[in-house]
């Protein structure tokens, strides 16, 4: 009964003759609306994307080449009161800070979340998290599986966790080591809590292989993880 079709108020011309508007306007007479080029779906929330996995597996590089290949991403700046590394740019891989301004992060409710990693302080400032996702950008956090676990923690299943992995163990020891900037002490610590920290791989959505030679399919398997994520009918919706 509700599937007849209304009563036509304008014969609806031949396909194959009719001009094209005038096709369209009697198709909208016919339905008794006009046809909208608003878009169907409203555009998809922003994303907040955790990149975690062992050290020395690859996340900054991972990160850096995403940051190449991808536009309208936030790459968040963690605060740490480590030691700068060569190479590295206050600003842009960390903001490096004192003890004591690290605290104070801390006590003025800064951090989204921080940890003392190796030593050392790790947090995730809030401010240009908020700021970057009320311009619509996908966050992006680089944190160890100790922040991730705080974050999944915090942020539920309101933001995508990503697991980095090097295919093997060899492989995640190697990478270590050829990169030559810890002590033997730190490269025992790291390589034994790397150990444990594969066995939290549970916690995260997805798992992604960064394998030696492989960095830029393991970027492309994170990208179409955000498309997809983008495509989901039920949105994560994060709230800072
Ligand atoms: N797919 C890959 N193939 C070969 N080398 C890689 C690959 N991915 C990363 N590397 C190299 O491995 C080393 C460790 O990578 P990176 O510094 O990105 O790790 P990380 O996970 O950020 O480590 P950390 O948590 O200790 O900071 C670097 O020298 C990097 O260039």
């Amino acid at each position: 009964m509700g599937d007849s079709p209304r009563p036509l108020s304008v014969p609806i011309p031949a396909v194959d003759k009719a001009d094209r508007s005038e096709l369209l306007r009697a198709l909208e007479s016919s339905l008794g609306s006009s046809f909208s080029s608003e878009p169907l779906i409203p555009n998809p929330n922003p994303l907040i994307i955790v990149i975690s996995g062992p050290s020395g597996v690859g996340k900054d590089a991972v990160i850096n080449k995403l940051r190449e290949a991808r536009e309208g991403l936030h790459f968040v700046v963690t605060a740490t009161s480590r030691a700068k590394r060569p190479g590295e740019v206050d600003g842009r891989d960390y903001y490096f800070v004192t003890r004591e301004e690290f605290q104070s992060m801390v006590e003025r409710d800064e951090l989204l979340e921080y940890a003392l990693v190796y030593g050392d302080y790790k947090g995730i400032p809030k401010q240009k998290i908020r700021e970057y996702m009320g311009k619509g950008y996908d966050i992006v956090l680089r944190v160890d599986i100790q922040g991730a676990q705080t974050l999944r923690k915090i942020l539920g299943n309101s933001a995508v966790f990503i697991f980095l992995v090097a295919e093997s163990e060899m492989a995640m020891v190697e990478r270590l080591v050829d990169r030559k900037t810890e002590t033997a002490e730190s490269l025992l610590v790291r390589i034994a809590t790397a150990r444990e920290e594969v066995k939290h791989l549970n916690s995260f959505d997805y798992v992604v292989v960064n394998a030696k030679g492989k960095l830029e399919k393991a970027v492309t398997l994170v990208e179409s993880i955000i498309e997809a994520e983008k495509a989901k009918v039920w949105q994560r919706s994060a709230v800072i």
